[in-house]
């Protein structure tokens, strides 16, 4: 155990992404996604099997970059003085099957979870949604904590949807990204469109957003959309 047998450049790699992913983990609190130690962030070390996430049971206040933990993508402790988040071998097991996943995050927030809770995806009806997921926000399986069921099910639940989202039955949001900092974003945006869409439901039946609407949103949001480098004025 340890990473001395990992190369300069990795072990630079692993302590800059230590930093991210505890900076990362401010925002979950920051935007209410979670209560006391509840969910967890994690992100690729580029260039190597490896991934590093929260240490399980730790109270936000005192994550920092040291108290990461490194796992491989089996979900096995590498580096750490503390044992690794309870979610480790689901977030271990989309890392081995989605390689374009570079973060993953989880969370309990309140409206997301109530839709887990009664196992209904969220309908695609705000531009936000087709935005950022690209259609409705599926639901995926129950799954015990602990073993690849969890993983198991959110790949195979991703695997039919665009949405970088899944609400996992009686659970809650899994988020997957490019990087951990795209997770945070789409945990946060899965809250918002959870709440959203639950209001408009108590004020009567939301209007669907036609497909062929939902596939021009979400193209140009996912490449048109903010500062996209190479655009004229975009350096
Ligand atoms: O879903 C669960 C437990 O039900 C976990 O995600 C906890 O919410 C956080 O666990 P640690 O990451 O602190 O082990």
């Amino acid at each position: 155990m340890g990473l001395a047998g990992f190369s300069a450049q990795v072990q630079a790699d692993v302590a800059a992404t230590r930093a991210t992913v505890a900076v990362l983990h401010a925002e979950l609190p920051r935007y209410e996604l979670v209560v006391w130690t509840a969910g967890n962030v994690s992100q690729r070390v580029p260039g190597a099997d490896l991934f590093v996430i929260k240490p399980s049971g730790v109270s936000y206040d005192d994550l920092t970059p040291e108290s990461m933990v490194v796992c491989d993508l089996d979900g096995t402790l590498v580096d750490g003085s503390r044992g690794p988040s309870s979610d480790t071998a689901a977030h271990a097991y989309v890392y081995r099957h989605l390689p374009h996943v570079g973060g993953v995050v989880h969370t309990h927030s309140t409206y997301a979870t109530a839709w887990a809770a009664r196992g209904e995806e969220v309908p695609c009806v705000l531009t936000m949604m087709a935005d950022e997921f690209g259609g409705p926000i599926p639901i995926g399986p129950f799954a015990l904590i602990g073993d690849d069921s969890i993983g198991r099910g959110i790949v195979e639940t991703l695997g039919t949807s665009r949405s970088p989202a899944v609400l996992m039955r009686n659970h809650g949001p899994f988020t997957v990204g490019a990087d951990a900092r795209a997770a945070v974003k789409a945990a946060v945006m899965v809250e918002e469109v959870a709440r959203t869409v639950h209001i408009s439901r108590q004020l009567g039946e939301p209007v669907p957003i036609p497909q062929a609407d939902i596939d021009s949103l979400y193209h140009r949001y996912q490449n048109v959309y903010g500062q996209v480098t190479g655009r004229e004025g975009v350096s």
